[in-house]
Parts: structure tokens; sequence; C-alpha cells
């Protein structure tokens, strides 16, 4: 965190508005001097509260962080549609953007409704003379009422002017067509080249095409684009009248966590997770009397949104760089599980369990619950090894457990039917069995020998190969794997291999971070070159 710096010139009203500002920080963290990551939304205003700024304020302070607010137009709005738009002189808009910019220092700015092409000038004036770390652009066109917020004029100036600063841009399907002059987007397929497209001719580092009108589909399916991958990020479809809002509040999130120092993959993720709880937890809301009702953004501070009904759903390309971790090796080196799960998360992984077997009970307890925070801050699932009561204790997102464990059935009916369950597989019957019984993944090994794993019987790739074939669940290959032999593991190219779980070529190494950052390139690279990236 940033310091403050003392030692305002107490002779106007900016100056005593930043001193007062500085204080109420110092209150609310109960520590001298310390500021929030801060996220300056440049939209327009709901007076119904559930879209726009009003969204972005509840949504950055459900996040932990400080939001302050440059109006770009008044509207007059319930839940039956806009009623009537004010647009604020661009003028009026720029001298609001010097306000916040020369004063607050804002680490993110989020764009919702830019209704003119002056007002996007002004902002994209502003921005290149007050620089911040991201922009995450959510270029608003039309209200989930059907009301047109910014006309085809200004089209123009967001390709030119501003998606090539931002960050990301995270248009909904109509957006994507209008950015793209109209074309059709009905397929996920569409959208992955509408995300190429606006990529790759409009300049923003990042796409997220949001696919929830998608017809025909029963998850919401977003598709995430860096340049370089294509990410399928699914939600379930929540069946409710209150969603007014969620594309807002999904860019205000993104733009919260950025602000805490999230890298953007991550930052998508916790985002899409966050508004699928709040969404969830509001389904049964009353306000108004339209169709499209607003929801409730702060339902965390009612229900912890950790222990959500809903929790992150299983997603079994989380399983390509799994870090298995192992209190031995930590102790070797001298580092806290907490600390070890998140250098390895740092570097890439993108599933977490912690396989504790030399710990006390209370110290177990205690370490996952931290490692949770630690994941749930990245959009990384943790899974408990063996240990069903430490998964319920702290409410982990599943367990692993082997042939001599506790039973899938009786694991699934004590975590209920959202947690993820994992079982250790040697043979197509016990592939079999685990579908049966209700497992959502296996692990199968040993590929390679291991010395992490006493007495373990080895398969190798043929093992591994006759596994995956027999299987209906996705498998992670574990067992002796690390940079030297990871190739030829995902070179066997089968389409429900989805990666490899590795516990002494992360753990058991100087570097953590690195050494998963490696692993992660040479999985996808692999995964890649031999096509087994199905859509
Ligand atoms: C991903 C993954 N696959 C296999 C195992 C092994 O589990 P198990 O057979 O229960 O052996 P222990 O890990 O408990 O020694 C695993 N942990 N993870
Ligand atoms: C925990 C575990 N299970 C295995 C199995 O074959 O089911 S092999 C294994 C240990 C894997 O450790 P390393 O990556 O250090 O070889
Ligand atoms: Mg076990």
């Amino acid at each position: 965190m940033q310091v403050f710096m003392l030692g305002f010139q107490l002779s106007g009203v900016l100056n005593l508005k930043a001193v007062h500002e500085t204080n109420v920080y110092a209150v609310t963290t109960g520590c001298s001097k310390q500021r929030l990551p801060h996220v300056l939304t440049v939209a327009g205003s709901d007076s119904g509260a559930g879209a726009g700024i009003q969204a972005d304020l509840k949504a950055c302070a459900a996040r932990g962080v400080y939001c302050s607010t440059v109006v770009t137009a008044v509207t007059a709005q319930n839940t039956v549609g806009v009623q009537g738009v004010n647009i604020v002189p661009e003028r009026f808009v720029s001298e609001q953007l010097q306000s916040v910019l020369s004063d607050m220092n804002v680490d993110v700015v989020k764009t919702g409704m830019l209704p003119t092409v002056g007002i996007v000038k002004a902002l994209y004036d502003r921005l290149k003379q007050y620089p911040v770390q991201a922009l995450v652009v959510d270029p608003v066109m039309v209200s989930t009422s059907g009301d047109v917020l910014a006309g085809p004029s200004v089209l123009d100036t967001f390709r030119d002017q501003l998606l090539p600063m931002a960050d990301i841009a995270t248009p909904n399907l109509k957006e994507a067509s209008a950015l793209l002059g109209g074309i059709r987007l009905q397929t996920v397929s569409d959208m992955r080249s509408a995300a190429k497209s606006i990529h790759n001719n409009m300049g923003p580092r990042n796409v997220l095409i949001k696919g929830g009108d998608l017809p025909a589909s029963s998850d919401a399916v977003d598709i995430f684009f860096d340049g370089v991958e294509f990410y399928e990020l699914r939600s379930s479809r929540i069946q409710t009248r209150n969603s007014h809002g969620t594309g807002c509040t999904l860019a205000s999130c993104i733009a919260a966590e950025l602000a805490k120092g999230s890298q953007m993959l991550p930052a998508v993720r916790v985002a899409k997770h966050y508004v699928e709880t709040a969404l969830d937890y509001s389904k049964d809301i009353l306000i108004g009397n339209g169709l499209q009702g607003p929801f409730d953004h702060l339902c965390k501070l009612k229900r912890n949104i950790r222990n959500s009904s809903k929790p992150q759903r299983f997603d079994p390309d989380d399983l390509l760089l799994y870090a298995v971790t192992d209190s031995r090796m930590n102790n070797k080196w001298g580092r806290s599980i907490t600390d070890s799960v998140r250098a390895a998360i740092e570097g890439g992984a993108t599933i977490v369990q912690l396989r504790e077997k030399d710990i006390e009970t209370s110290n177990f307890l205690e370490a996952a619950k931290k490692s949770l925070e630690v994941c749930r801050s990245h959009g990384v699932p943790l899974l408990i090894n063996d240990r069903i009561d430490i998964a319920l204790a702290c409410d982990a997102d599943g367990v692993h457990v082997g042939q001599s464990d506790m039973p899938v059935h009786v694991a699934r009916s004590l975590l209920g039917p959202e947690k993820i369950i994992g079982v250790s597989c040697k043979t197509p019957e016990q592939a079999h069995q685990a579908w049966v019984n209700g497992a959502d993944y296996i692990g199968s090994g040993g590929v390679y020998s291991t010395n992490t794993k006493a007495n373990n019987i080895t398969i190798g790739l043929d093992g591994l190969k006759t596994v995956c074939l027999a299987s209906k669940l996705p498998v992670v290959a574990i067992g002796g794997i690390g940079p030297s032999n990871v190739r030829a593991v995902m070179e066997l190219g089968l389409e429900n291999l989805k990666g490899v779980a590795v516990v002494s070529a992360l753990f058991d190494r100087e570097c953590i971070a690195s050494e998963a950052q490696n692993l992660h390139t040479l999985v996808s690279e692999t995964m890649k070159a031999t096509s087994v990236f199905h859509d």
C-alpha cells in the first residue's frame, strides 16, 4: 500500500477535501495514512440505482475499493425503462475528470455510458494528461430495457481513441456487433472471432465478450481473449428478473480487482463469480413493477459470499497446471503453506490441492483458511486432499480422494452437489466407477516413478492413455512429472487429458513461481500444438 504524503496546503476547497478523505482512510483502516485502491468510474447516473454510477459505487464498495465518480449523463430510469436522459456538457465532464485525476491517486479508470463524441474525446485527453494503471472500457450503448444510451456517432471515436488505450473492453453481444459494423453473433465460435477482431483491429489488450444473450445456451458463456489464448468462461445462468446493471457491475468489479493488483484473467474470473453470487442471492428481491429489477451488490455484508449456495463451478480447463502442496518440502525450503500456494498461483497454477500428510488438524485448518483467501482472490479453486472435514470446515471448493480414502459417493453426500470431487484412478474400471459415483475429474498416475509418494505404482504413458480413453471424466496426469517430460505427457493429445498435477517440480524447487510459469507455458504450448484446445 502506498502511504499518503502529509503536509497539504490548506488554502482551497480541494485541498481541504483531500485532507478530509485522507483521514477517512486512516479511520477505516485503523492505521495511519494508508490509501485504498481507487477506481474512478466515468459513467451515467441511474436514478433507479441498479446500473451506472450507482452500481459502480456499490460494486467497488463490495470489493473493498474506493470509487470516485465522474458523471457523464443523468438518466431518469426505473425497472420499466429509461424515461429521460440529460447529458452533462463535455466541458463539465472534463472539469470533473480534472478534479479527480489531478488530486486523488486513481489506480484504474472504468468507463460506462459515454453519450457523445465530445465526452469520449474529453476523457481521452485527460487520460493522456493523467495516465492510470489500467483502463476498463465497458462500451455501454443500449440499456437492458433496449433504450439507446450512446449513438452510432460515438462508435468511431470509441474505436479510434478509447479502445486502443484500453486494458480490457467488455462488450456484450449487441455492443460487440455494433463495434464490428453490425455482424451477427450467434454462436460461441462467432464470439471468438469477434473477440479477435476487436483485439486485433481496435487495440484493447484484452477482450471479454459477454454471451449472456446467446440463444440456446443453458450456461452463461463469456469469451476472454488476451491476444494469444481464448478462454471460455462459463457460469450457470441464474433464473432471475433482477439482472439490471450486471454489465456495469462486472466491469467495475474487474476494475476493482485490477486496482488491488490482480492480473487480468484472475480479475475477470473473480468478477464473474461475484456477479453470479450476487444475482443468485438477489433472485427473490422485489423492487419496482417493471420487467427488470436491480440486484443486491452488498449481499456479502448479509451472507458471506464464500458461503454462497453457488460457489465457483468446476471448469475442467482449471486442471491445466494443478499444484499439489507438500509440507515436508515447504519445511525443507523454510516456506509457509500459504506462501507456497501464493507463489504457485502467481506463476500460473490453475488449481491447488493442499496435500498435507504430516500436519496437525488445527494447523491444517488454519493453513487451509489462509490458502483459501489467496485462492479466492485469484479465482483459483482450492481442494483438500483426503480430509473432507477440513474441506467442510473451511468451505474449500472441493476434495481429492484416493481409492482407499472416503468413498466418492459418501464425500458427495457430505459436500453437496456444487463442490468439486477428484478421485485417483489407475485403471479403466476405477475411472468408470468414479464417474458412476459422481466425481468431477480423475487424477491418473503415477505416469512416472516418484519419490513424493511411497510405494506408488507406476502406470506409464500407456496406462495413462488407457485410463483416459475409458474415462468419461476429465483427467489430470500425476506422478514424476516435470519440465523434462511434461511434453511427452501432453503430446498424447487425448481430448479429456486436461493437464498435469505436480508436487516436487514446483515445491521442491528454489523459485516456485518461475517453475510454475515454465510448466504452464510447456503444457499450454503442447496442448495447442497437439490441438487439444477443443471448442
Ligand atoms: C490430482 C491427484 N491425483 C492423485 C492423487 C493421489 O491421491 P491418493 O491416491 O489419495 O494418494 P494421496 O495423495 O492421498 O497420497 C492426488 N493427491 N492428487
Ligand atoms: C500424490 C501423488 N499421487 C500419485 C498417483 O499416482 O496417484 S503420484 C503422487 C506424487 C506426485 O508427486 P511428484 O509430482 O513430486 O512426483
Ligand atoms: Mg488420499
